[in-house]
């Protein structure tokens, strides 16, 4: 039976599939594994936190294409605040700067990490393809594409609750942004999932979704892809260093 013909899920279905792809997340990408089980070197996690800095200041870009995509206010006053969360406001810093603290409390400069210099093509060209996408496509889709929220705060709580114990090293003042995003990423979904659940209809458009839900998880474990030939995982690492800088 063709797509279009077929019988649109229930929504409870429909959310339980959504919810279902939390099995493609990049929690389960070998470098993530390591990274949150203490195998790490300090070099990798640094690669990671410089790297993880494109996507933190590309993602307030994204919100705002998204938004001027929104026709009607009612969205737009609860989607600002996406953007507000990374860029802060004066006296009130926001994520970007979180994660500068983060940068700083991995050992990094603010300078090294804001140069951009060391961030790998790879990552550049998912997270380009992510905002890309979110600029040209109808703004329902670019906020489904923002569901790989529903399993975030597993992986903040995650490296809340494993990296003061498998990095000492790290300054524990480091770890405001993976906190303060444990409620923020929760009302975002809240948002998210109202209007994924009632754009995406009929069975055609409701598998729709989970293909665009799937894009976006492929833009998060491509970026760690990248990452990995960069910076190799574990002790094993010094073949993937010598390749990217002769
Ligand atoms: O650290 C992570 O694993 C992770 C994942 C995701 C995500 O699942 O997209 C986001 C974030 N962090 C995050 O901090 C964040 O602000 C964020 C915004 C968005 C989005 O798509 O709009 N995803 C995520």
């Amino acid at each position: 039976m063709a797509n279009d013909v077929a019988v649109p899920w229930s929504v409870e279905e429909f959310e339980a599939r959504l919810r279902a792809k939390e099995k493609c997340y990049h929690i389960f990408h070998p470098f993530h594994i390591a990274m949150n089980s203490g195998q790490c070197t300090k070099e990798q996690v640094q690669g990671w936190v410089i790297n993880r800095f494109y996507y933190q200041i590309m993602i307030p870009i994204k919100d705002a294409a998204v938004m001027s995509n929104m026709p009607d206010k009612e969205h737009r006053r609860l989607w600002v605040q996406r953007i507000l969360d990374h860029d802060g406001l004066e006296g009130d810093e926001g994520g970007i700067e979180a994660w500068l603290a983060l940068a700083e409390a991995v050992g990094l400069s603010r300078d090294e990490v804001i140069s951009l210099e060391k961030v790998t093509p790879g990552v550049k060209f998912a997270v380009d393809a992510y905002v890309n996408f979110a600029r040209t496509a109808p703004w329902q889709e670019a906020v489904c594409s923002s569901l790989t929220e529903l399993f975030a705060p597993t992986i903040h709580q995650k490296r809340l609750d494993s990296w003061p114990e498998h990095y000492p090293w790290i300054d524990a003042t480091g770890y405001q942004y993976f906190r303060k995003r444990l409620s923020e990423a929760r009302r975002d979904v809240e948002h998210g999932l109202r209007v994924t659940l009632a754009h995406f209809k009929t069975r055609a458009e409701q598998e729709r979704a989970i293909n665009i839900l799937q894009f976006k998880l492929n833009v998060l474990w491509s970026m760690l892809d990248a990452m990995q030939v960069t910076y190799g995982i574990g002790e094993n690492n010094n073949g993937a260093i010598a390749r990217m800088n002769p």
